[in-house]
């Protein structure tokens, strides 16, 4: 069945929780009653566990589904590695350096897809560890074939929409992805990148350990910032279609591109991958709209850590310090009195990349050379940075009346507790550094210490 024959709503009909215990069944029956692998599962099915967690993970962190399918996902011949991809060996050898660094926007890749045209930019850790992360741009052009679908083996993929909408088909359902919203797909989940309304382009984050959960509220309370009903997980939707030749030469063939420690292989089997008629469980991906973030400030003085604007967090295992939070700065009111109101000078002991959605950030300016929507930039460990000369001087001298900031505009940062190295491709052949960067943001500050007098 062409993916076009799908209707809205068995595509979009989504089941509302973050960490909820969830299932879902295209056809009634599917899901077998108080068992998880009967004898004969329903209608023929095979039963397939698919687990996110070791066995034995503590219950309130053990994430794990069962999937009813018409071929269980081993059916296939073997993996062959790719020869060379953007994703293989040249680009693993990171170069950690202190300067910060900033990027024009990424280009749109007009004959690539959501596989090909994903880059790595920086990173930190093994995948063959299962500790650190990787930090990708993407741009596609072209949809994914309806005949291939792609899984990565070495994390859960957090992807930031900034231009163009990702529908996206997984195993377990479909999720659209516009721009201000994000998804998370788990490590292993297979899927297929379509793009129904042209070009897009975006940002990734693989988390090579563990898996993402909301915040601590603390003294919040028991809502605000990202509310756990606001995640949105897809219902259970599948093709039939598996050839009577098996593996033979006549076979129609689908591509299944896998991705294990930072290099691709692929295989090509006679059945779809996308045969999953019904699921439950807690391993599965999800949407969310960064619209619906309960963005939480000062009222008073001040200008507050940006943790209070984490949407999703990582945990490493030291308490309360994340192998990567997902931070966003939306549009928000400012009132702080007597307060410097953009991020204050900070040398930080986290590394911070940041991306812009849409708009422009309160403390770098914007336009040709600036901090501009589908760039970024990275402040690693302990590299100074905040606002450029400009911001400063303009909110020095601000009126303090209550302001907005941030209309119509988000930025995101990826914040991690571990030092990232820079890609080849980052550094160097993307062509995209703003080499002035330093220079040109802070190189001007000026000096307003007057010999100790009061200006
Ligand atoms: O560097 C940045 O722009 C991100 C940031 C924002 C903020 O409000 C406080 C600290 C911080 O690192
Ligand atoms: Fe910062």
């Amino acid at each position: 069945m062409p993916v076009t024959n799908f209707s809205f709503q068995e595509k979009y009909q989504y089941q509302n929780g973050f960490d909820s215990y969830f299932e879902s069944e295209a056809v009634p029956g599917a899901l077998p009653v108080g068992h998880n692998s009967p004898q004969k599962p329903p209608l023929g099915l095979y039963a397939e566990k698919l687990s996110g967690t070791a066995f034995t993970a503590p219950r309130h962190e053990n994430k794990q589904s069962w999937l009813y399918r018409i071929l269980p996902a081993c059916s296939h011949p073997p993996f062959m590695p790719l020869a060379s991809t953007n994703i293989s060996s040249p680009e693993k050898k990171l170069h950690y350096i202190p300067n910060q660094l900033r990027w024009d926007p990424f280009d749109h890749l007009p004959d690539t897809d959501f596989v090909s045209g994903l880059r790595l930019l920086a990173g930190a850790g093994d995948p063959t560890l299962k500790q650190g992360l990787g930090i990708y741009v993407f741009a596609a052009g072209v949809s994914m074939s309806p005949q291939s679908a792609f899984y990565s083996a070495d994390g859960d993929l957090l992807i930031v929409a900034q231009e163009g909408v990702l529908d996206i088909r997984t195993e377990l359902g479909w999720l659209l992805v516009r721009p201000m919203e994000i998804c998370v797909i788990p490590r292993g989940v297979r899927y297929q990148v379509h793009l129904p309304s042209g070009p897009a382009r975006g940002y990734a984050l693989e988390l090579y350990q563990g898996h993402f959960s909301l915040p601590e509220l603390g003294p919040i309370g028991s809502n605000g910032l990202a509310n756990a009903r606001d995640f949105q997980a897809p219902v259970a939707s599948f093709t039939e279609d598996h050839s009577e030749e098996g593996n033979g030469e006549n076979a129609k063939k689908y591509t299944i591109t896998a991705k294990f420690n930072n290099t691709l292989f692929q295989t090509t089997q006679p059945h779809t991958p996308f045969d999953v008629v019904a699921w439950h469980g807690t391993y599965y991906p999800y949407k969310y709209d960064l619209g619906r973030f309960n963005t939480i400030g000062s009222v008073s003085f001040d200008h507050p850590d940006p943790s209070i604007f984490t949407v999703l967090s990582a945990p490493s295992s030291v308490p309360g310090t994340a192998v990567a939070d997902f931070v966003i700065f939306p549009p928000r009111w400012l009132v702080g009195e007597d307060t410097f109101r953009p991020p204050w000078y900070h040398r930080n002991t986290m590394s911070e990349f940041m991306g812009l959605i849409c708009g422009a950030y309160d403390a770098k300016k914007g336009g040709s050379g600036g901090f501009v929507p589908g760039g970024a930039s990275l402040h690693n460990v302990m590299s100074g940075h905040g606002p450029d000369m400009e911001s400063y001087e303009g909110a020095r001298n601000a009126e303090l009346k209550p302001a907005k900031v941030g209309g119509g505009s988000c930025a995101f940062m990826f914040e991690s507790c571990l030092m990232v190295g820079v890609t080849e491709w980052a550094l160097d052949k993307c062509d995209k550094v703003q080499t002035e960067y330093s220079e040109h943001s802070w190189g001007g500050l000026k000096v307003h210490w007057k010999g100790g007098q009061e200006e």
